[in-house]
């Protein structure tokens, strides 16, 4: 039987899955606390929406503070709301190479969402529910194997953070600036050679390695 994994609180094993796991993501030029702040933000058009929610101190709150907004809900939410998932997951397991891998040394493990409060993102807690939240962590696993299994490989920053430019100040501190020396770390070790086959450099990162 193909193994399953499951998870439900950010604080309990595999709670990296979580999308109220304290990790931050980087989308839309902003910095966003936890991929739920993202994920709730999208739920409405107005910019000055999206800065309360990221403002909210926690997942939950940022929920909460959604929901009371809900009069402003986009009208196409219910079409879109897949994709603003799989964008979140996404960005945050191509952003950080300790939850990335986690998720890729799932191997082909069914991942499961179990929590009986919920039959669209997880499976209802008896398997009833779609589980689409899984489901979406399963594709983005397959993303990251078409660049590599490798669960230590460390992506160049072109395809983690495809949205923040070479020249940007994200690279010039904190996060951006340690992915980088993370990056440059694990190049030397690796071979810089070898690595530029498996990822030739765009022309605006040319020189980098
Ligand atoms: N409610 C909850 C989690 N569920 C998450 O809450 C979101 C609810 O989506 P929606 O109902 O469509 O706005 C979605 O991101 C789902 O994964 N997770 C947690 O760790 N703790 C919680 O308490």
């Amino acid at each position: 039987m193909m193994t399953e994994i499951k998870f439900c609180k950010p604080s309990e094993p595999y709670g990296e899955f979580s999308n109220f796991y304290s990790m931050p993501i980087i989308l839309l030029n902003e910095i966003w606390p936890t991929a739920e702040h993202y994920f709730q933000s999208m739920k409405f058009e107005d910019v000055n929406l999206w800065d309360r929610i990221k403002a909210t101190k926690s997942p939950w709150e940022a929920v909460d503070q959604a929901s009371n907004l809900g009069s402003k809900l986009r009208s196409d939410w219910e079409e879109v709301k897949d994709s603003v998932m799989l964008k979140a997951v996404k960005a945050k397991f191509f952003q950080h190479n300790e939850l990335k891998k986690i998720l890729v040394e799932t191997g082909d493990a069914t991942i499961i969402y179990h929590n009986s409060a919920d039959d669209y993102w997880a499976d209802k807690g008896d398997g009833a529910g779609k589980n689409m939240l899984g489901q979406i962590l399963m594709r983005v696993r397959a993303q990251l194997f078409e660049v590599s299994k490798d669960p230590d490989l460390i992506f160049p920053p072109w395809i983690a953070f495809p949205n923040c430019d070479r020249g940007g100040m994200f690279w010039g501190m904190g996060w951006g600036e340690d992915y980088i020396i993370q990056w440059s770390h694990f190049v030397d070790q690796f071979g810089a050679e070898e690595y530029k086959k498996l990822f030739p450099e765009p022309v605006e990162w040319e020189r980098s390695l």
